[in-house]
Formats: structure tokens, C-alpha cells, sequence
């Protein structure tokens, strides 16, 4: 979906919700110019209309968007010329001394939102936790490198910031590095492309804290293991500290070079397993606050019975239940609002397995299971293959990757390639929408 069609979708939403002046007056002029970091940019055009946004129908467009794109999303109103960049640049982004730093755009910034003091500490997650603020508090002293690890929107990517936040306030001089390791790879290769490959070096090589999320996308790339490689001896030589995010620990990133593997091995490995029940309820709770949402308690038990192994779930079952009760116009938020919200998300407990989704995807389709997990591309077999990877990325908690290998050795690029479409085709087409949910309701029943 391109911003204008992003942007039409949400039109459609606005116009059942607001007469016809204002409509014309706030809300069509508007222009989507950037979406970064789930935040839209969208520009008006003066700041008379920008305040009056802000101020009158800030909350309005949130949930659209946020209905839209499935997602909690934040916005920011901007007037022609002005810089996106300057209402959420941070410190890490205005700490760049050199100028060579900036030639690679390095997306240094930090989510102001994922700090220690709005992380919920249970069982699960207790020594992740510990270990991170001892990171924090002794950078390069304590443990050199952290190794995080733990399943899907667990929160590791919310203690990696923590950490960057928590050194910057204590030092704000310090250069804090965070990139997801895809980033890192693009950039090197950008690099190697312009002929930047110094740069890219003085880049990452300044770090004093460098801190990279989702290692396990290096596994099996062998340039990018090679130069992480030379960036981790630089500054574990130089005592900078280095804090590494992974689905898995060291020894179970399959294709992750030996070397790099007694690396992350040379210093901690802290774990994050799925939430216990009092910790999702605590969590819930600690959204709602922060959401300002007033929300029953049977709510938030009803959240929290259902959905269990993802906290990114979790928080976005809550999100979807206030934009949905906003959308159909409703004050209170009841539990039959609820069920209904979520009805796609939660519609049984039971657990649905891979081998469920591809047996009742391939019948559907009258296609078979071997062709339905091959490498073939004819359309009929390699839409259902996609129809298959979105439905299971939506009802198990398998990640990108593991779903990849098990629709044809995929790279987890095309597996969010075939959800991102999926959903796209669900949104332009009530046919698709409607085998999927059949699907779907056969899953569940
Ligand atoms: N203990 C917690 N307390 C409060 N919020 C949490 C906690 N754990 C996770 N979250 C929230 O859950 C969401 C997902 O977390 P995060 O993005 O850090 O997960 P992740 O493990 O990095 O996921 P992925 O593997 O997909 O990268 C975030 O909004 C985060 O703030």
C-alpha cells in the first residue's frame, strides 16, 4: 500500500465520522509525506491548521491509522518545509561529531517509549532485565557483550533501547549505536556499492555503545559476518560495550559462523520466555495507563486468557479494541466490544499448529501439502503458499525466518513480502478477505 492509497483508506474512515465541512476543511487537504518508526507524517498546509490538528483531532486520526494499519501508530503534523526529522530526533541523533557518520544515515534513534520504567518485570523476563540494567549502569564493565534472546515481540528489542536511554541519561555524550542487523547489512552493502567502505568503518567502529537487534538475519551472509566480525574485535578491543538481540542463543542460530559464535559466548546470555498470567495482566494494565484508556477488568482477563505468547499481541489487542470502539462510535468499552474486536484474533483456544494451516490450506486449494511447501512459483500453488504463510503468521508464533524454511527454505523477506500482500488483496478484495477468514473459521473450529 503507497501513502495515497494508505491515505484513502483512511479518508474512507474519517468521512463516516465527521460532516461534510469539516471533512473538506481538515482532514482532506492533509498529505502523508513520511512514515518512519510507526509514526505518519502529515503535512498541512499552514501552521494555524497544524496546532488545530493537534490540538482538536490528534486522537481521531490515531485510531483511524491505527485501525488501518493494524498497528499502535503515532502521528506528527508537519507544514511544508519543515524538517521531519526535528520533532523526534533524540540525543543519539544530534550526538553524530563527525560527518562521515552521517554519509551512511544511520538510523541511531531510540523509542522514547521503550525505557526501564515502563518495562514490566515477571519470571520470565526478571534476568534479561537484571542483566540489562547492570549493562546500563556499567557499560563495558559488567558484561561484554549482553546476548538477548527469546521468542517474537517478547521485548528485547524494548530492553536494547532501555539500555541506549538509560547511558545517554547518564552520559549524554556518549555515541549509542542501535540498528537492527538488516540495517547493518544494507549499509554495508550501500557501502561497498558507493565505494563508502571507510565510512561505514568510522561509522560503526565510533560506537561506544553498539547495539544490534535481531542478529540472527547475519546467519548464513557471509560479507556481513565477516565485517560484524571485525566490527565486534574493534570495539571489544576498544572496551566499548556491544549488546546483541536473537530470536535463539548462540549455539542454536543455525549457518551463524563458529568464530561470531564464541563471541556472543564470551560474555552474557540472558533469555526472555513468554509471560506468565499476572505479568500479561500487568502489562495490560501499564498500556492502558499509558494509553489513558479506561478499561474493565473482565477486559483485560478476557486479553490476557487468550493471548499468551506475544506481548506485541498483547498490546495490540488492546490498541484494536479502543480504535474499534472509537470507529463504531461506542463510550464504554464492554467485554461483547471486546469478543467482537478480536474475533479474528481469538476465536478458540485452540492451538493451531503449522502442519493444521498447510493441510486445510492445500484441501482449500486443492493443491498438495509437498506442493504447497515447494519452491514451485505457478500461481496456483504459490498464492495459497502466501495465503498459508500470512495465516500462520497471524494464529502461531513461529518467526519470520522458521517460517520460511518451512514453505520451501524462504527467505524471511518473502514471507513478510507474502503477509504484507495478503493483507493488502484481503483490504482491495472481499473475495480474498472471505476464503481467509473461511480459512480462518475452519482453523478454529
Ligand atoms: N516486560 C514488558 N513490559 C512492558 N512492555 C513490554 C514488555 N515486554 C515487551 N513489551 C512491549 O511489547 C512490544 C514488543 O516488544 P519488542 O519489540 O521489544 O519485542 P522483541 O522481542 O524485540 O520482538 P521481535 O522478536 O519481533 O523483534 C513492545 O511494544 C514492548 O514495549
Amino acid at each position: 500500500m503507497n501513502f495515497e492509497e494508505l491515505w484513502n483508506e483512511v479518508l474512507e474512515i474519517v468521512k463516516e465520522d465527521t460532516n461534510q465541512v469539516s471533512f473538506n476543511t481538515w482532514f482532506k487537504p492533509l498529505k502523508i509525506v513520511a512514515y518512519k518508526n510507526n509514526t505518519i507524517y502529515l503535512e498541512t498546509a499552514d501552521d494555524f491548521l497544524k496546532n488545530t490538528l493537534k490540538k482538536r483531532h490528534y486522537n481521531f486520526l490515531k485510531n483511524a491509522f491505527t485501525y488501518v494499519l493494524k498497528k499502535d501508530t503515532e502521528l506528527v503534523f508537519t507544514v511544508p518545509g519543515e524538517n521531519i526529522d526535528k520533532e523526534d530526533s533524540k540525543r543519539t541523533a544530534t550526538n553524530s561529531t563527525s560527518e562521515e557518520t552521517d554519509a551512511i544515515n544511520v538510523d541511531r534513534k531510540l523509542n522514547p517509549k521503550y525505557r526501564f520504567d515502563n518495562f514490566i518485570i515477571g519470571n520470565s523476563n526478571r534476568f534479561a532485565h537484571a542483566a540489562s540494567l547492570a549493562v546500563a549502569e556499567a557499560p563495558s564493565t559488567a558484561y561484554n557483550p549482553l546476548f538477548l534472546y527469546g521468542g517474537v515481540g517478547l521485548g528485547k528489542t524494548h530492553l536494547m533501547h532501555a539500555i541506549g536511554h538509560y547511558i545517554l541519561d547518564n552520559n549524554p555524550d556518549a555515541y549509542v549505536l542501535y540498528v537492527t542487523s538488516e540495517k547493518f547489512t544494507n549499509d554495508l552493502i550501500n557501502s561497498i556499492k558507493d565505494g563508502k567502505n571507510e565510512e561505514f568503518r568510522n561509522t560503526y567502529r565510533k560506537a561506544d555503545v553498539l547495539l544490534v537487534d535481531d542478529i540472527q538475519f547475519i546467519a548464513g551472509k557471509e560479507s556481513t559476518q565477516e565485517e560484524f566480525f571485525h566490527t565486534f574485535n574493534a570495539l571489544h578491543e576498544a572496551n566499548k560495550q556491544i549488546i546483541v538481540s536473537s530470536d535463539n542463543p548462540p549455539s542454536e542460530i543455525p549457518t551463524l559462523e563458529d568464530r561470531l559464535r564464541s563471541r556472543f559466548e564470551w560474555g552474557l546470555i540472558a533469555d526472555i520466555q513468554p509471560p506468565d498470567y499476572e505479568t500479561r495482566i500487568a502489562i495490560l494494565r501499564k498500556k492502558a495507563e499509558a494509553e489513558n484508556y479506561n478499561v474493565p477488568d473482565e477486559v483485560i482477563t478476557y486479553i490476557a486468557q487468550h493471548i499468551q505468547s506475544n506481548i506485541r499481541k498483547l498490546e495490540g489487542a488492546l490498541i484494536r479494541i479502543y480504535a474499534y470502539a472509537s470507529l463504531t462510535n461506542k463510550k464504554e468499552v464492554s467485554l461483547e466490544l471486546a469478543q467482537e474486536a478480536l474475533k479474528h484474533l481469538i476465536s478458540s483456544n485452540k492451538k493451531i499448529t503449522l502442519v493444521d494451516i498447510k493441510e486445510v490450506v492445500a484441501n482449500y486449494y486443492n493443491i498438495s501439502m509437498d506442493d504447497l511447501v515447494s519452491k514451485k512459483k505457478t500461481k496456483n500453488i504459490a498464492y495459497p503458499r502466501q495465503i498459508a504463510m500470512y495465516i500462520a503468521r497471524k494464529l502461531t508464533d513461529y518467526s519470520l525466518p522458521k517460517l520460511g524454511e518451512e514453505f520451501g527454505g524462504r527467505d524471511h523477506s518473502t514471507v513478510l513480502h507474502a503477509c504484507n500482500k495478503v493483507e493488502e488483496d484481503m483490504e482491495n478484495s472481499q473475495e480474498i478477505k472471505k476464503n481467509v477468514d473461511d480459512l480462518i473459521s475452519m482453523l478454529n473450529n
